[in-house]
């Protein structure tokens, strides 16, 4: 199933950032979202991961079928590695979690609290987490934030292998993950006209 944006208007606190966000995301290929800081890459990852209202225009293929990451990533600071991936395999009605860990290199971590994580380590557990979700379309905010270059690559070598698998990935990142199966969307022509009287309404 595609995920498919038609004619999108995206919002932060009711004022429109982007408008008539169209485009589709076809199993097997990754959209790499690029446009200035604050022009509303952000804000387009939540509202096609619907943790947030689109203004207006429809999207579809999205819901039950996204997993999301970003920088606040949730892990449980007082469960260890293994144990924040099984409580998030349980979460979606899966068990396997040896893939995930060997995929970005937390093996030797498995028993480590997530708590006492480096910056990368965390980063990695989270995208590591996206693997347990079993779900087909990733939705990516900066993945790479904090990663080291062969942390990078091993990212880099778990999108291909999920795109392999049929599964999808839209993301914002300023880097060049040498995924050739990626397109890009740049969203700076379609950030929204400043609308003084809306805006005014927003800061009430
Ligand atoms: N809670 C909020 N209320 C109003 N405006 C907001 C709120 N949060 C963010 N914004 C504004 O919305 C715009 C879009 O922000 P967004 O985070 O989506 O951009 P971005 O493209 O992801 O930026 P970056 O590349 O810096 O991460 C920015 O101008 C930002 O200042």
């Amino acid at each position: 199933m595609d995920l498919t944006l038609a004619d999108v208007t995206v919002a932060r606190g009711g004022v429109p950032v982007l408008e008539g966000v169209s485009f589709s995301l076809a199993p097997g290929r990754a959209l790499v979202l690029r446009g200035p800081n604050g022009s509303g890459k952000t804000t387009l990852l939540r509202t096609v991961a619907g943790l947030q209202p689109e203004l207006s225009g429809t999207i579809e293929g999205a819901g039950e079928r996204v997993a999301y990451a970003a920088h606040a990533d949730g892990l449980k600071a007082m469960l260890s590695v293994g144990e924040n991936l099984r409580f998030w395999a349980r979460v979606f009605g899966l068990s396997e979690i040896g893939a995930a860990l060997a995929a970005f290199d937390l093996e030797r971590l498995e028993d480590r609290l997530a708590g006492n994580l480096s910056a990368g380590q965390k980063r990695r557990l989270g995208l590591a987490r996206l693997m347990v979700t079993g779900r087909p379309l990733w939705v990516l905010d900066e993945p790479t934030v904090s990663l080291d270059a062969a942390s990078v690559a091993l990212f880099a070598d778990a999108v291909r292998a999920h795109l392999g698998q049929g599964g999808s990935a839209l993301m914002a990142t300023h880097i060049d993950l040498g995924i050739p199966e990626a397109g890009i969307f740049d969203v700076t022509s379609l950030r929204a006209r400043p609308r003084a009287a809306v805006q005014d309404e927003a800061f009430l």
